[in-house]
């Protein structure tokens, strides 16, 4: 069974800002939850703070057994890093040197989610000679690898084309389909509404609620995609 999450009193403040204010939430298992808000509101630091990557107070809990996979929210690669897309792949399959994994086994396992995300013909580019979109397809790639539970996804489809929307928007569903946790920070109302019974919490800096998809797509900061 996939993860669910409690946050407890989660505050978080960066200098005298506070960013995140004493948020009480109940995440359930096997179903995707979406934050939304104004910029600024703190949903990225939300994500961040759950994957322990920012110091925060209160207690995040992960119940049950958890293997993430994570989609940032923007990704830079310097166009003369001499990083390939497959040496990316490798490189985050395992914490040993990469050399001891030019194994075809991890190879082939690579090279299976780079077709997935229409991106095997780009294995041997450098990282950074990759468009914003084709750096975000690598990205969810390698956030696939390792079998995920519990997808952390911030805005996984900026930048992209409506090709590559659909490629991520179809790949989240079939994620969902197979019963795992996702927490996502994702802005296109048209693709929400899709999905199989969105959970959507509106963050701003406190807890302001859950609402329905239809609710959503009152606010100011939405931003409707043609299909919405
Ligand atoms: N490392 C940091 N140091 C200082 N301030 C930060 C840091 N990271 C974020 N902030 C500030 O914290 C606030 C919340 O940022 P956050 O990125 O969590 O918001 P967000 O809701 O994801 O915004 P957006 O919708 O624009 O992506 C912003 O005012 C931001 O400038």
């Amino acid at each position: 069974m996939a993860p669910s999450l409690t946050l407890n009193e989660l505050s978080l403040q960066y200098g005298a800002d506070k960013v995140l204010d004493n948020i009480n939430l109940e995440l359930g298992s096997g179903q995707i939850h979406l934050f939304v808000g104004p910029n600024g509101g703190g949903k990225t630091s939300l994500l961040k703070s759950v994957l322990g990557l920012t110091p925060f107070r209160g207690d995040i809990e992960i119940h049950g057994e958890y293997r993430i996979g994570y989609v940032p929210q923007k990704a830079q690669f310097e166009a003369s890093l001499p990083l390939s897309v497959m040496d990316f792949m490798l490189l985050s399959q395992s914490r040993r040197p990469l050399f001891w994994f030019q194994h075809s086994k991890h190879k082939a396992k690579a090279m299976e989610q780079l077709e997935t995300l229409g991106m095997a013909e780009r294995a041997q580019r450098r990282m950074g000679q990759l468009s914003g979109g084709e750096q975000q397809r690598v990205l969810f790639a390698q956030a696939l690898l390792d079998n995920p539970n519990l997808m952390i996804l911030d805005e996984p489809t900026t930048g992209m084309d409506q090709q590559g929307i659909k490629v991520i928007d179809e790949l989240i569903t079939a994620q969902l389909n197979k019963g795992i946790t996702m927490l996502a920070v994702h802005h296109d109302l048209g693709a929400i509404a899709k999905l199989p019974d969105p959970k959507i919490h509106l963050i701003n800096r406190r807890y302001q609620g859950s609402l329905s998809p239809e609710q959503l797509s009152q606010m100011q900061f939405v931003h409707h995609s043609q299909e919405a």
